[in-house]
């Protein structure tokens, strides 16, 4: 018997990779033999329609112990806090932000510590985004979890993070973030003991790089800094769970082996990690300051160019050179709908309030900007010098389509009830 242990990455975004725990295992010349070596199955894993144009189009095979459809079947299992129910709720213009989630008391591994905070779209209609945080204390023990309904990007906070999937082990600490496809199979594991994050569950178009227009060939996110996992196996037998989320709710099913049994793969369906702190940040150097898109890691397309499903962006540190400026995020009201969170430091639009592990939502149209003091303070500020902004990371999930929050998350201690103050010191400067 094996147990699961990382084996390192292969690099690139969404490359061709191949990758085998036992050599010699893949076939060569093609994928379903009448016969796998040393008698695995040989399955395949299709993340795009079969018929998705080839720059666009995603499947692994996978050489595994036995094939992924030997489990009993699935019953509804009861998760109050994780699901895709944004219309429970008025979605509502006002600003809002949330203090982090405290960590559980009660043993809570990474599924059962998923709380929905907001989202739109869902499974069913294949786009929008499911926002969710996690607080959890204990590793998943004798459970393997999957989500039918979409990609999950995990951005830990607090804590690192093993995720033992079927094509490999990711080793996630923060400032780092993963992405595990829809329909991968998981087990998280907490070297730390505990963990917080945030997950966005993407129902729309897989994430990809932006384009880099005039940006040329190089920088913002580099393809070569994405990680996907060697294969590893396990080959464990007991009573087991596999839960799935499907069509927005829980479902569980007996197992009686680890699913975590892909002894090689090969393809171009794959988690995937990256170090945001790697991120080539591109900005001013003469006057004001780009819009937010020029800080994208990644993207899921929608069915209008250029209108994201979702856009993953992150403020890391950077310098602020520009003259004649007012340097930090201008006030301003758009047409997306933006979530914010911090992972660490302070975000240089908001002196106080916006904590690590916090999170901010201001939806379409919402007006928003600097609170009252990083107004005053950056007005008066002394621009023959420069400024770096150094130890933090925020990241913003902005989405085409309003963002609704949850019942629950309306009705969260956290939420800050006095957010809008933060403008109510704004002083009248006009004198004509
Ligand atoms: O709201 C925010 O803080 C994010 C943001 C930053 C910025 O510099 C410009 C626009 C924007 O939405
Ligand atoms: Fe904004």
């Amino acid at each position: 018997m094996a147990t699961i242990v990382g084996k390192g990455y292969q690099s690139g975004f969404g490359n061709e990779f191949a990758s085998e725990a036992i050599p010699g295992v893949l076939p060569v010349g093609q994928n379903s033999p009448q016969r796998v070596t040393h008698g695995l199955y040989a399955e395949q894993l299709s993340g795009t329609a079969f018929t998705a144009p080839r720059h666009l189009n995603r499947r692994s095979w996978l050489y595994r112990i036995r094939p992924a459809a030997v489990h009993e079947p699935f019953a509804p299992l009861a998760h109050e806090r994780f699901h895709n129910r944004f219309d429970e709720a008025p979605a509502t213009p006002n600003q809002l932000r949330w203090d982090p989630l405290p960590l559980p008391e009660q043993p809570t591994d990474f599924v059962d510590g998923l709380v929905t905070i907001a989202g739109n779209g869902g499974a069913a209609e294949q786009g929008g985004i499911g926002i969710h945080l996690y607080a959890a204390n204990r590793s998943m023990q004798g459970r393997f979890f999957y989500d039918a309904d979409g990609e999950l990007l995990i951005v830990p906070q607090q804590g690192r993070l093993q995720l033992a999937t079927e094509l490999g082990v990711i080793e996630l600490e923060p400032q780092e973030i993963a992405v595990i496809p829809r329909g991968v199979r998981f087990r998280v594991e907490l070297p730390d003991g505990t963990a917080r994050g945030y997950v966005c569950e993407n129902f729309g178009a897989l994430l990809r790089l932006p384009e880099l227009g005039p940006i040329g060939s190089n920088g913002l996110a580099n393809a070569r800094d994405f990680l996907t996992p060697h294969a590893t196996w396990e080959d464990v037998e007991g009573a087991f769970e596999l839960v799935t989320k499907f069509q927005g709710t829980l479902w569980t099913a007996a197992i009686g082996h680890s699913p975590l049994d892909v002894v090689a793969w090969h393809g171009n369906y794959a988690p995937y990690k990256y170090d945001l702190r790697r991120f080539n940040t591109i900005g001013s150097i003469s006057v004001d300051h780009p819009d937010p898109c020029i800080f994208t890691v990644l993207t899921s397309a929608s069915d209008t160019p250029g209108t994201a499903n979702v856009d993953f962006a992150i403020f890391p540190p950077r310098w602020l050179v520009a003259q004649h400026t007012f340097r930090p995020p201008w006030f301003h009201r758009n047409v997306a709908s933006e979530f914010m969170g911090l992972i660490t430091g302070v975000y240089d639009a908001k002196a106080e309030g916006f904590v690590p592990g916090g999170a901010s939502l201001h939806n379409c149209m919402s007006a928003h900007g600097p609170d009252a003091a990083t107004f005053e303070k950056a007005t008066n500020a002394d621009l023959s010098k420069a400024d770096v902004i150094g130890g933090t990371m925020a990241f913003m999930f902005e989405t085409r389509k309003v963002i609704r929050p949850t019942r629950q998350a309306l009705g969260a201690p956290q939420l800050q009830r006095d957010y809008y103050r933060c403008w109510q010191d704004i002083r009248k400067h006009f004198a004509p």
